[in-house]
């Protein structure tokens, strides 16, 4: 949260040395400074409510107004559910978030595909995300449709599913725990999965038709109260997580990286990372660091000092960090065109930068099946036999990945029936180019 107004302080800095780096958002707490003091007390309250833009009198104001609200019961179970069954697979929060994210950015399209007006509060579709590494706070930013007050509160704070008890129930008839949690898991869970890495949630957020609002929680009960700062966000949403201390490893850029790749590159909307850059770059000598040198000089012999002064340097390295957006999911689902719409030239490149073969594959197969069940599939077959698929035969099981909806589920499939292909022609050895294997997973069937 906040990013609005930390973004032009922090964009490019530049420093000589590693540790003059900025931090992100280096004037998150900032405000909290002079209000410090030595009691242990208030000042593990004070850590647990930065809010950046807000000193804590600000914050603390702001809370006494703020309405509190307790979770719907089926919240608490639900709550209580997620972070019990997938305490081990904590990393699909990022997944979760970043759909809701695009769900409300899709909202807003869709609406302004009737009512104009209602996209030019903020024309750019984006997510943006930011890890404060000073802070452990990690922050989701859309530029969706946003929530009301209302919405907030209801939204957030009950659930409106019509099958949600039946869900329950499902739960509880599954044979194991591990049955259950890799149901939840595999499915979408939802916003209350930031609650399996974070112990206090901030979401801001501000929708064209109410003034921007702020809903927080530790997951015992939640507030909301209208925003201070103003509308800042114009329009969208911004989830900041308090990361608890076992989970401060996403706020590793790199980590929030992979997950970003892993779960949702092919969201359909940019999703950007707050990410730093350091390069060496040549700097014209400053005055004053010139003139020392000439001191120096004047101290040398005649013939020394001429030759000396033609070879001065005028310019220095220094290292510079420079912060900016860089986009992380580039790629294209081209799985969800129809087939007779696609190049070959399409499939190759796809296929390359999936596999990370520099060759182009052998064959493939792309089919849609629609009826009960609808679903896309494309299947390629290597040129080359991969090198490890003898040595390591039925040990790799990642080779087949299911997408719902443009996101990552699983690639956590087992064989079923295994097939080859054979060269053919005279001389041909018998040895298979390729196998593969019609994949059947434990829990689809
Ligand atoms: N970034 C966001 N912007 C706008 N609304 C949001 C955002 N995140 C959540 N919401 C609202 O909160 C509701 C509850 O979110 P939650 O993720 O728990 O469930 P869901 O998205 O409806 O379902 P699921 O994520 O399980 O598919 C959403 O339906 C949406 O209305």
């Amino acid at each position: 949260m906040g990013f609005w107004r930390t973004e032009r302080l922090v964009r490019v800095s530049s420093s000589t040395s590693a540790e003059d780096a900025p931090s992100v958002d280096a004037d998150i707490g900032a405000g909290m400074e002079g209000s410090r003091t030595d009691d242990n007390v208030i000042a593990r309250e004070e850590e647990a409510i930065k809010i950046d833009g807000l000193n804590v009198a600000q914050i603390k104001e702001m809370r006494d107004k703020a309405e509190k609200h307790v979770f719907q019961a089926e919240v608490n179970r639900m709550m209580k559910l997620i972070i019990n069954s997938l305490y081990r697979n904590k990393e699909i929060f990022l997944r979760e978030l970043i759909s809701n994210a695009s769900d409300a950015i899709d909202k807003i399209r869709l609406l302004s595909l009737t009512a104009k007006e209602e996209i030019d509060t903020n024309p750019e579709l984006v997510i943006r995300i930011k890890a404060d590494k000073d802070n452990h706070i990690l922050h989701i930013t859309d530029t969706g449709i946003g929530m009301t007050k209302n919405e907030l509160v209801n939204n957030l704070g009950t659930i409106a599913k019509s099958g949600t008890s039946e869900f329950f129930s499902k739960l509880q008839d599954s044979e194991s725990g591990d049955e259950a949690s890799d149901l939840i898991g595999q499915f979408g869970v939802g916003f209350y999965s930031a609650f399996l890495v974070a112990d206090r949630v901030v979401v801001t957020s501000k929708h064209n038709e109410d003034k921007q609002h702020i809903w927080e929680s530790d997951s015992g009960e939640f507030s909301v109260v209208e925003d201070p700062r103003g509308d800042t966000l114009k329009r969208g949403t911004t989830v900041s997580l308090h990361l608890k201390e076992e989970a401060y490893d996403f706020v590793e850029v790199d980590t929030v990286r992979t997950l970003i790749k892993k779960y949702s590159q092919f969201i359909n909307f940019p999703i950007y990372l707050w990410e730093s850059k350091t390069e060496e770059v040549e700097e014209p000598i400053d005055e004053d660091e010139e003139e020392a040198d000439e001191d120096k000089v004047e101290e040398e012999d005649e013939e020394g000092k001429v030759e000396e002064e033609e070879d001065k340097p005028k310019t220095k390295k220094v290292s510079k960090t420079t912060w900016d957006w860089v986009l992380v999911n580039d790629a294209k689902p081209i799985w969800t065109r129809k087939p007779e719409d696609i190049e070959d030239e399409e499939y190759n490149e796809f296929y390359k930068s999936m596999s990370k073969d520099s060759k182009e594959p052998l064959a493939k197969t792309h089919f849609v099946a629609e009826g009960e069940v609808t679903f896309k599939s494309l299947l390629f077959v290597p040129s080359a036999q991969p090198s490890e698929s003898f040595n390591k035969y039925g040990t790799r099981t990642d080779n087949i990945k299911l997408y719902v909806r443009r996101v990552f589920i699983t690639d956590d499939f087992q064989a079923s029936i295994i097939f080859s292909i054979f060269p053919l022609g005279e001389g041909a050895k018998r040895q298979p180019l390729c196998s593969f294997e019609l994949l059947k997973s434990s829990k689809f069937g």
